[in-house]
């Protein structure tokens, strides 16, 4: 167990931690996986293999004097692998990252689908969201204008961030990312928001973790 989940599960039992579902979304191969390994260990893949349902990680950060735990789901972006999950991706989540891959315009054409997919889910629910374009460390490659997709994100209320989860010096930090979307969960009390059910499912994975979500 490494010293982080470590200090994450001491954290846990002896705080009542409010708790963050935070999932990642996109066409299969924009990163999805690697931006949350860049997250969660300050290290980009050796090697990535396509996501079959979800992984699940957790961390514990403290925004503004209070800890509290963020959930990331990294989903599946192959449908062959995704269909049986879709329903509990969505429930309880408290915010998306959409991503696409700025050398992919086809990943960047296929965000209209997964609005309306989270749409569909979420009851009705507006889930704060924010949009990432990953790969920005492909120079020369065929690049989706950052113009129309800041254009986009601002059209359906999204911060934007471009970034790279292989050499994150040359664009936004994916962990200022992180960050600043715990920063907004924390202030805008989200578990309040939702409803109950969805804070009910945010301990589903594990039942171990139950004990930190009973609070
Ligand atoms: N150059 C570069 N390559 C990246 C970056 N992020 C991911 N990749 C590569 O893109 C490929 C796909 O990455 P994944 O993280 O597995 O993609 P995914 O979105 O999780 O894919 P699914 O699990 O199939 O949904 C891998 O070969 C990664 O090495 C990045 O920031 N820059």
């Amino acid at each position: 167990m490494s010293s982080e989940t470590e200090s994450s599960l001491e954290l846990s039992s002896s705080f009542c931690l409010r708790i963050f579902k935070i999932i990642v979304i996109g066409d299969s191969g924009v990163g999805k996986t690697c931006l949350t390994h860049r997250l969660w260990s300050g290290r980009f893949p050796e090697k990535s293999e396509a996501t079959i349902g979800v992984d699940f990680r957790e961390k514990v950060l403290e925004v503004e004097g209070e800890w509290i735990k963020i959930q990331m789901w990294d989903t599946a972006g192959q449908e062959r692998y995704r269909k049986s999950m879709v329903q509990h991706y969505y429930r309880g989540a408290h915010a998306i990252f959409y991503v696409y891959d700025v050398t992919d315009e086809r990943s960047f054409q296929s965000l209209p689908v997964w609005i309306e997919e989270c749409r569909r889910h979420s009851r009705g629910h507006d889930v704060p969201s924010v949009l990432v374009g990953n790969k920005c460390d492909l120079h020369g490659a065929s690049r989706v204008s950052g113009d129309v997709a800041r254009k986009f994100a601002e059209l359906h209320g999204m911060p934007f961030f471009q970034t790279s989860a292989k050499n994150p010096q040359v664009s936004d930090n994916p962990e200022d990312i992180l960050a600043m979307v715990a920063q907004r969960l924390k202030n805008q009390k989200p578990l309040a928001l939702n409803p109950p059910l969805g804070t009910e499912d945010l301990c589903a994975p594990n039942t171990e973790k139950r004990g930190a979500c009973g609070c």
